[in-house]
């Protein structure tokens, strides 16, 4: 299986180098050349399977022969170990036609577990052999983060830098990032957004002085391998609710737009679904898809603050393939995009856009509504990013036909947006119970290159 940049200017690659890049040396992010296909009989059986074997399968379809098989085993046997749920992503229905995935079992209590815990484990087989070290950066708005600690910390080859936006990532996700005493561990608190730090994670993968002696990668959804570790939980609840036979919709709270593209990733692989995303209001993804003009603003602080996104990285994977993989037009328009902050979507574009994926914005009382409901109609306390998408997804369940909602965090992470609603604090799941003191440790930065480059440099221990 080989790996193409969005951007047309790379080398095609392996599963393996992909992993250890990040990004494609053009500017572009990797996808595979073709999409592996799931049978009619795969995605029936795929519901009675343990999801760790599920998983493995997936995984090894993406890998490839770059990865020894039993690496890509023991990625996801991992979650049997981290996991607190038997059945890793439950499925739990709330009402006749709807239903909410639950993806926070984890260790940190986000959905980036599930990929993130996996990626541990193949990053230390990739590396394997090399004696190479590998700098690991990420941009996270509070949950990508907190998991690439936990994942990362102590790591033996690995050094992680993560740039979050200071003051706009919720206390407990903070101290998810800041408490863990690692070496290995870099904490950049950004005076700016989450796109602040995306982009200088960006522009640092670029930065050619800093991969002297080592490999430099990113464990965002830019990396192929977060996305690969992200699609097996689609197929397997549209495979519990029916699929080959049924196609189920699923809503999904997007901020950087990975975990939607993995379900469309899902579909490109056979597996009969409808993708809606649903933003809170920063919604660019929105407006884009609705209007046809892909905007970039500040984003404006939220509840659902891991999804305080105006420039959802993997809208460029979604173009690509809404172009007909054409990566000039892929680099043209992100080129573009770059240098005036706006473009306009063709009409022909925009159509194979909107066949592709819906995309709804859901405002901050909406949000608070939502929680309040869920709590009085379901017994559920939810986080805000669940709230988001419960709330399009309730809405989409009266028309008929199932329709899940992807339930993203557990709302023990965001207690200063539940409790004032619900008038009680959420219970603490074990896997959170450890967050309560502990010193903090994190630097604060300008968004600006240079600051965050000595940063890094520093923890890379290369030459300023
Ligand atoms: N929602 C994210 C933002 C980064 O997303 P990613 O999926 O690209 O890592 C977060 O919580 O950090």
């Amino acid at each position: 299986m080989n790996y193409v940049s969005t951007r047309g200017g790379a080398a095609p690659t392996t599963f393996r180098d992909a992993l250890l890049r990040g990004m494609a040396p053009d500017g572009g992010l990797y996808m595979p050349a073709r999409w592996p296909t799931l049978s009619a009989g795969d995605l029936r059986a795929a519901a009675a399977r343990p999801y760790v074997d599920l998983a493995a399968d997936i995984l090894g379809l993406f890998a490839g022969e770059s990865l020894p098989p039993a690496a890509v085993r023991a990625a996801a046997d991992r979650l049997t170990g981290t996991f607190h749920h038997a059945a890793i992503t439950p499925l739990v229905q709330l009402e006749p036609n709807l239903w909410v995935l639950e993806l926070f079992h984890g260790p940190t209590a986000a959905f980036k577990d599930l990929a993130m815990q996996m990626m541990a484990v193949m990053t230390d087989a990739a590396l394997e052999g090399t004696g190479q070290r590998l700098l690991l950066l990420t941009a996270t708005s509070g949950d990508t983060g907190a998991a690439a600690v936990r994942a990362f910390a102590g790591a033996e080859s690995v050094d992680l830098a993560v740039l979050h936006p200071l003051d706009r990532v919720s206390p407990v996700q903070r101290r998810q990032m800041t408490t863990v005493d690692a070496p290995n561990v870099l904490n950049l608190a950004v005076r700016g957004d989450f796109d602040d730090c995306q982009r200088l994670v960006k522009a640092i993968l670029a930065d050619e002085t800093l991969r002297e002696g080592r490999r430099v990668s990113s464990v965002n959804s830019i990396n192929w391998g977060r996305l690969a570790g992200q699609v097996p939980y689609y197929v397997a609840a549209a495979s519990a609710l029916g699929a080959p036979h049924v196609t189920p919709r699923f809503v999904v709270p997007t901020g950087n737009f990975g975990d939607a593209f993995a379900g469309w990733v899902a579909r490109a692989m056979g597996v009969p679904l409808t993708l809606i995303a649903a933003v809170n209001r920063n919604d660019a993804l929105a407006r884009a898809l609705n209007h046809g003009r892909y905007e970039r603003t500040a984003a404006n602080p939220t509840a659902s603050v891991s999804m305080d996104v105006q420039a959802p990285s993997n809208f460029e994977r979604l173009l690509f393939e809404a172009t007909g993989r054409d990566a000039d037009a892929t680099r043209g328009f992100f080129e573009t995009f770059a240098r005036d902050g706006a473009v306009d979507l063709a009409p022909d574009l925009l159509a194979a856009l909107r066949a592709d994926a819906a995309a709804v914005s859901i405002d901050e009382d909406r949000t608070r509504a939502e929680i309040a409901h869920a709590w009085k109609a379901y017994g559920r306390v939810i986080c805000p990013h669940t709230a988001v998408a419960l709330a399009a997804a309730r809405d989409m369940a009266r028309e008929g036909g199932p329709v899940v909602a992807l339930s993203t965090a557990h709302p023990a992470k965001f207690p200063e947006s539940v409790a004032p609603v619900l008038g009680f604090e959420p219970p603490v799941p074990p896997a959170l119970a450890a967050i309560t003191g502990g010193k903090e440790r994190l630097t604060v930065i300008d968004a600006d290159l240079d600051q965050a480059l000595d940063a890094v440099k520093a923890l890379a221990g290369a030459s300023p």
